[in-house]
């Protein structure tokens, strides 16, 4: 089991369950991301304003999806592929996101530089997990993306940084309005959500259409979580 990760833990038990399965010969891995937010839950309280922040965005919500290597295509239907994975830790973050637990409950402090931690720092940890599929990316409109759901102000800059069309983080944004950051399960519901929408809106693959795309899970540290994905065609899906 892996405790108290924080939000970027869906990009962390995707990762290391990709490992365990490509290497035990058969194995299936059933991951599974559960987040009941409501300890961080207390009266409003002037000197913590950043408490306030998250209690206004977190939401309970759970997730899960199984993992596996050379899926036998008779009886398995894959969804999308993990190729590869990064880690990276944001230097002098250690500030930004942090837990305390004392007498009261599960405090949480977040810092208001959250958003601008991530967004001058998610091009260079991009970098690193799309190396495989560096030669042909010339854009990072040419992606799908399943970005978690810290907030608004953490999903603009990151679409200003990067220079993302409106419409790229258009699933991470619904996840967000409707069930709020579900912290390590949000990638999870975003991944659903895509091959969902794009088994309805008819598009060749379960990536909104595209072959290739990344995961980012975000959360204290700051870590940042990347897998590159890639898609399947939505005909092998059914
Ligand atoms: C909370 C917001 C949706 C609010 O957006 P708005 O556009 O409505 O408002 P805003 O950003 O202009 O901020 C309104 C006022 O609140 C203040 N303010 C904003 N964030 C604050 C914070 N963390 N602490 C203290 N004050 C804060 C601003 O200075 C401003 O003050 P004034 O009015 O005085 O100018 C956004 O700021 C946001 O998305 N912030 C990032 C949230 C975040 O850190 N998420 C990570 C969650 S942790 C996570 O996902 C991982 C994990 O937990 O593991």
């Amino acid at each position: 089991m892996l405790y108290q990760q924080g939000c970027y833990g869906g990009g962390t038990a995707l990762r290391v369950a990709k490992d365990l399965a490509e290497n035990n010969a058969g194995a299936r891995v059933l991951v599974v991301c559960s987040e009941i937010t409501a300890i961080t839950f207390h009266a409003p309280n002037e000197a913590q304003l950043g408490c306030l922040v998250g209690q206004a965005l977190f939401g309970d919500g759970a997730g899960a999806a199984i993992i596996g290597s050379d899926p036998d295509t008779l009886v398995e239907k894959p969804i999308f592929q993990l190729v590869s994975a990064a880690q990276i830790m944001i230097p002098d973050s250690e500030h930004a996101i942090e837990g305390h637990v004392r007498e009261m409950g599960l405090l949480i402090h977040l810092s208001e530089d959250v958003p601008k931690l991530i967004s001058d720092n998610v091009e260079a940890a991009l970098r690193e997990v799309v190396a495989p599929i560096g030669g042909v990316l010339s854009d990072w409109n040419s992606l799908f993306w399943a970005v978690h759901a810290g907030g608004r102000a953490i999903l603009d800059g990151v679409e200003a940084k990067l220079k993302l069309k409106r419409e790229k983080l258009g699933v991470t944004r619904h996840i967000l309005r409707e069930y709020g950051n579900v912290a390590s399960a949000c990638v999870l519901f975003v991944l659903d959500e895509m091959r969902e929408r794009s088994v309805k809106e008819g598009l060749a693959t379960t990536g909104e259409g595209l072959e290739w795309g990344v995961l980012i899970g975000l959360g204290p540290g700051l870590t940042m979580e990347t897998l590159l994905l890639h898609s399947v065609p939505v005909a092998i899906t059914k």
